[in-house]
């Protein structure tokens, strides 16, 4: 239980979002994130990720449902969630011409109890750019001071768009090392993002939504449960995929050929890989470009994403849709 009686920071019922002209965007989804913990919202382009942020940010009333950040309806009672969070937009529309230090203060202006804007932009690595004009940071600079301002009033829940989108290598790490020292501080954090690897590694859980439903839900390890693993080479000149033992006996659940490439899916990795070494090896043949990989947040998503949804049980326990 936290402080407010309520032990998840956001619960959210049978959330639904219709748009005027009646498309119906959210259909229907249950999720909760708890305290401290780093939830992802994954989804193919146009699921309905922004549209079920927006509600949780209460910029947007639900058209059904019901929707709790820190115990309170974050639309009607604005007034008692927003000072506790805050919000990075995908855009955040500054002025141009302002400079960053200027950006923070006028940005302080509006925020309740904001802390020192030195702080939070030594916290996203822009202390040496205090002078500098908006318009000319980098992409990726402008994401970071995003997520400054967002931290200014120390919000209890952090609601990141595509929080590292436009960022090199270096500086997607910087934001995750950041993201979980705010955790592990206590914060609340739910994040949308495109990329997978981000969710994998980052989220303690997530939900990936599929047109407005929430196809798979869980930990990272539950939601890649039961997804095939999969093993790749090349055939040596001169033999073809009939030469290896039957597949179906190597515990092979699928796979393609396109002559030369073999691409197997299977369920049991270890014993899939050790039957196709142990061939190779009685065969005395090399098995150039062998890779092996086990499930993953992508074999996931690219099954939801060709598929929909999966079957009952896959990753869906605690989510899923409910009637609104
Ligand atoms: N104002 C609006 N009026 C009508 N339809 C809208 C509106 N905003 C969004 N939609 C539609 O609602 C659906 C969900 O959009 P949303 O932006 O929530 O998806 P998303 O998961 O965030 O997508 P993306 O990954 O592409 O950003 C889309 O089909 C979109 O076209």
């Amino acid at each position: 239980m936290n402080t407010d009686g309520h032990e998840h920071a956001i619960e959210v019922t049978g959330l639904r979002r219709v748009y005027g002209g009646g498309f119906e965007a959210v259909r229907g989804i249950t999720f909760s994130v708890a305290r401290g913990e780093i939830f992802a919202l994954l989804g193919t382009n146009g699921a309905g990720k922004t549209s079920t942020v927006e509600v949780l940010e209460g910029l947007a009333a639900p058209a059904g449902g019901r929707i709790r950040v820190l115990g309170h309806d974050p639309f009607h009672e604005r007034d008692a969630v927003r000072p506790r969070t805050g919000v990075m937009l995908q855009e955040g529309g500054f002025p141009a011409e302002l400079t960053v230090a200027e950006t923070a203060r006028m940005w302080a202006g509006c925020t309740t109890g904001a802390r020192p804007e030195h702080e939070v932009l030594e916290l996203v690595g822009l202390t040496g750019k205090h002078g500098v004009r908006v318009k000319q940071l980098s992409g990726g600079e402008r994401r970071r001071l995003d997520l400054a301002l967002a931290l200014l009033g120390d919000p209890e829940v952090l609601f990141l768009d595509e929080p590292t989108s436009g960022l090199d290598a270096e500086g997607r790490r910087d934001t995750w090392t950041l993201v979980r020292r705010l955790r592990d501080a206590g914060t609340t954090v739910l994040l949308t993002t495109h990329y997978l690897e981000e969710a994998e590694g980052l989220a303690d859980r997530l939900a990936i939504l599929h047109e407005g439903r929430i196809a798979a839900y869980g930990t990272p390890a539950e939601v890649t449960a039961g997804r095939p693993s999969r093993i790749s080479f090349e055939l040596p000149d001169g033999y073809f995929l009939g030469d290896l033992p039957p597949l179906a006996a190597l515990g092979v659940c699928g796979h393609e050929n396109d002559g030369k490439v073999v691409r197997l899916r299977t369920l049991e990795l270890q014993r899939t890989a050790t039957a196709v070494l142990v061939w190779a090896e009685r065969a005395g043949v090399e098995l150039r470009g062998l890779d092996v990989r086990p499930a993953s947040l992508e074999e996931a998503f690219l099954g939801i994403a060709r598929t929909g949804f999966p079957p009952p049980g896959r990753g869906r326990e605690q989510g899923g849709e409910e009637a609104a």
